[in-house]
């Protein structure tokens, strides 16, 4: 009985992997390597490099292995990318997940976990937002995961399947070993670039808009850590196990802090100040997303352990620590060949 995980290799994947690893489950990942890295696979995890939306190798690894549930987190992931770029994000989001979907469906492969994202709900009419209010997606990108979550529901009523769509909200931190993180170059994120700042890998970071209608003026995200975030896929995937229905599920932690706040809190636990510049809205960008938590907490059998943006900062910056020290340790390495 082993899972296949797409995307296994990158941030949320690589945590996930690592969870399942460590509770003894058989995993496999299929992994393009576009944004992931090989190396933060646990040892003995097979990786198949490719496409997950390529059918003859998705066919090939299910039929080489005793697969039993798809975990997918393969996708192109940034906000401001999908508004450049809209047919790559329905391409790599869209179509993707359509082709495993068919080799899935063809194989009998009938639990499937989906990796989607608060951008679904646009700016919502209430906060904390519920699963059941409207979805308006302000981006191709929160568009791309919403046609995909429609496809799985009507896949999974047609044939059989069942399956848990978790709508990630902000996910941050790193593993607290500090044995991987997000290491993504050129990633977007607001906690990696603001860790990035306070090692002084950049010069200052920018606040991207300052006039919103919020208490001081700045967007409002709820962060999840993202190990608690790979706890949630092994409770769904308990939760599938045990018979549980096909639902949709908001992943965070139900409470929302400002993007200066944010900042603040790597000020703090970094000891270190680095030069924060207001700028101009960011175009996409969902003014306040707080994740109403009750029914993950109510289906699944998971207890987060580090909701605490502090310690979501801490290990962010642990990891960053630790990843320029080997990065700068090789550029030396390399300059000295
Ligand atoms: N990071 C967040 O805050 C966040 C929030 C909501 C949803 N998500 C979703 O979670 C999933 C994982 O995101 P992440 O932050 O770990 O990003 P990531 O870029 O680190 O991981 C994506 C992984 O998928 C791989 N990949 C991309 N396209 C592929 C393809 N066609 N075939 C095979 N592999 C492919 C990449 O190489 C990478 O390893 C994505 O689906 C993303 O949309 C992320
Ligand atoms: O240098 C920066 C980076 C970000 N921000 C702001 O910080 C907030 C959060 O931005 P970011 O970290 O880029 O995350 P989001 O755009 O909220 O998107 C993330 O969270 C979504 C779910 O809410 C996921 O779907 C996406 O994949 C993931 O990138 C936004 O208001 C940004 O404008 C800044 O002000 N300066």
């Amino acid at each position: 009985m082993t899972v296949l995980v797409t995307g296994g290799a990158g941030y949320i994947g690589s945590h996930t992997v690592l969870a399942l690893a460590e509770a003894g489950e058989d995993v496999v990942v299929i992994d393009d390597l576009s944004t992931g890295f090989s190396a933060y696979l646990p040892e003995g995890v097979p990786l198949f490099i490719g496409d997950a939306g390529d059918e003859n190798l998705v066919e090939g690894v299910i039929a080489q292995h005793n697969i039993e549930s798809i975990i997918h987190f393969a996708g192109s992931v940034v906000v401001p990318d999908s508004m450049r770029d809209p047919l790559g994000y329905y391409r790599n989001n869209f179509m993707t997940a359509r082709n495993l979907l068919n080799v899935a469906v063809k194989r009998g492969i009938n639990r499937f976990i989906f990796s989607s994202t608060a951008a679904v709900y646009g700016n919502p009419d209430q906060v904390p937002v519920p699963e059941h209010a409207p979805t308006r997606p302000l981006s191709p990108y929160g568009s791309s995961k919403l046609m995909t979550e429609i496809m799985l529901h009507d896949v999974a009523s047609a044939y059989g399947m069942q399956y848990v769509t978790l709508r990630y909200f902000n996910v941050a931190g790193a593993d607290p070993q500090a044995r991987i993180g997000l290491a993504t170059v050129g990633a977007t994120h607001l906690l990696k670039i603001a860790v990035e700042a306070a090692t002084g890998q950049r010069a200052k970071i920018d606040v991207f808009g300052t006039d919103y209608p919020t208490q001081d003026g700045s967007c409002i995200r709820d962060f999840i850590h993202v190990t608690d975030l790979s706890q949630a896929h092994r409770s769904a995937l308990a939760y599938l196990r045990r018979g549980g229905a096909s639902t949709t599920l908001n992943c965070g932690y139900g409470r929302g802090y400002s993007v200066l706040e944010t900042i603040d809190a790597v000020r703090r636990v970094s000891g270190r100040s680095f030069a924060v510049q207001y700028a101009p809205r960011r175009p996409g960008d969902i003014m306040t997303m707080v994740a109403d938590t009750s029914r993950i907490r109510g289906l699944l059998d998971w207890q987060p352990q580090y909701d605490d943006l502090e310690t979501i900062a801490a290990h962010a910056l642990a990891w960053e620590e630790k990843l320029f020290r080997e990065r700068h340790g090789e550029l030396r390495q390399a300059a000295s060949a």
